[in-house]
């Protein structure tokens, strides 16, 4: 490998923000901050997600992201603040990276992700259930 996942992952945190699953969730209520989850949609039908959150699919995040790209998604324009989350805080931290590299700001993720989320007993809802 030119350049590995840990390499890469060293790098994306070297550069951005991380919260812990407790600071991330005293965000959840505020209206200036918008969640956004990179999972999987099986991970998260299977899993249950976190109240509120947008979903994102990470092969699609640019095209989103990009107001001059086709599938530019306007939540991602609207000046908030944003948290990512995937399962585990990998996909997420890469994710975070490139958000940040694209100019969105300010942008975070949650330290372990999910996982973590629901291991500190977090409000959860189940995956298959509309917001
Ligand atoms: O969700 S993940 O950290 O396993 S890529």
């Amino acid at each position: 490998m030119k350049k590995g996942y840990r390499e890469l992952l060293d790098e994306a945190n070297a550069e951005i923000e991380v919260v812990s699953p407790e600071e991330a969730a005293g965000l959840l209520e505020d209206e200036g901050t918008i969640f956004v989850d990179l999972r999987d949609p099986r991970e998260v039908e299977r899993d249950g997600r976190i109240p509120g959150a947008e979903h994102v699919t990470r092969g699609m995040l640019e095209f989103w992201i990009d107001p001059e790209s086709p599938y530019h998604k306007p939540f991602f324009a609207s000046g908030k603040s944003f948290v990512f989350f995937c399962a585990g805080g990998w996909r997420s931290a890469l994710a975070t990276k490139t958000a940040q590299d694209m100019g969105l700001s300010p942008v975070k993720h949650i330290l372990g992700g999910y996982t973590a989320w629901k291991a500190a007993g977090l409000p959860v809802e189940p995956g298959d259930k509309k917001k």
